[in-house]
């Protein structure tokens, strides 16, 4: 893998044949620690009470839906599910406690902007053969000690719908991530089945249009890479991680492109833009 970002024909073909592709040292230590530290002024920067009070349960949850849809096109935070105590107030730092940052983190932030932008990214996209490759969302996932919540097994395909669907998820670990800190897990191959259900977006909130079949733990495999591994996931792959029960964090930045050639994306999205995202390229 050099700095072009074009994956090698064999890596292609593990690609298609996977439905994802693990890619080394995709991202350099200095870029690892540009992203990481401007992370942590982000979060200095963050009012935690205001965002803490949305999520109390004592709330509506069209406050929570519209914080939410909202963060389609802002720096959001989103709370760990276990970060709160029974009195309401967080257990731990802020720093300890947020699940994730989203969802427009490409757009707005000018480091994570240097990153998603850069000609690597968009040499890869083209490789997989894009034609007017969008990012829709980019999230900075944290996976935090101890609380980092599991994720269920998933297509992003249903999160982020095209007709035809086109969605390629860029998973950039920022630390090593590992079975013990909570590493994503993949079947292989489960990206040839087709897209099993959509993520609706209606006038009462969210919901999927399908109940989501049962999968069988063993046929996962650990994807587990070191930090500045580019980890591609196919937008029809079933994937997963688990709940982050070591003390080790688990940081990755993660992105989702979607097609804007030859496809439409659909309305029933959860993401409705007020402004179109720019193309990384068109061709
Ligand atoms: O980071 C995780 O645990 C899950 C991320 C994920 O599903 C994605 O980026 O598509
Ligand atoms: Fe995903």
């Amino acid at each position: 893998m050099g700095i072009s970002g074009k994956p090698s024909p064999e890596q292609l073909h593990s690609f298609h044949s996977q439905g994802f592709l693990v890619i080394e040292s995709f991202s350099s230590p200095e870029e690892i620690d540009d992203m990481r530290r401007r992370m942590d002024q982000l979060l200095d920067g963050f009012d935690c009470s205001t965002a803490a009070s949305i999520f109390s349960t004592k709330n509506q949850q069209k406050l929570t839906d519209d914080y939410f849809y909202e963060s389609a096109e802002k720096i959001s935070f989103f709370f760990e599910e276990k970060a709160f105590g029974e009195d309401g107030n967080l257990k731990q730092a802020k720093q300890l406690s947020i699940n994730k940052v989203g969802h427009a983190l490409h757009e707005i932030d000018p480091v994570f902007k240097t990153f998603s932008c850069s000609e690597k990214l968009s040499s890869l996209m083209l490789s997989l053969g894009y034609k007017g490759p969008v990012i829709i969302q980019s999230m900075y996932i944290f996976k935090q000690p101890g609380i980092g919540g599991e994720v269920v097994p998933h297509q992003d395909n249903s999160f982020l719908y095209t007709e035809p669907p086109t969605c390629t998820g860029l998973w950039l670990a920022l630390e090593d991530a590992t079975i013990l800190n909570g590493c994503l897990w993949a079947i292989p191959g489960s990206h040839k089945n087709g897209l099993v259900r959509r993520f609706i977006r209606g006038d009462e909130g969210v919901y999927f249009d399908q109940p989501s079949p049962s999968y069988d733990d063993k046929d996962f495999v650990p994807v587990e890479v070191k930090a500045g591994s580019l980890v591609v996931l196919h937008g029809d792959l079933i994937h997963q991680s688990f709940e982050n029960q070591s003390p080790k964090s688990r940081h990755a930045y993660s992105l989702h492109v979607v097609d804007t050639d030859g496809c439409k994306w659909a309305q029933e999205n959860w993401i409705r833009r007020k402004v179109d995202p720019e193309p990384l390229y068109e061709s």
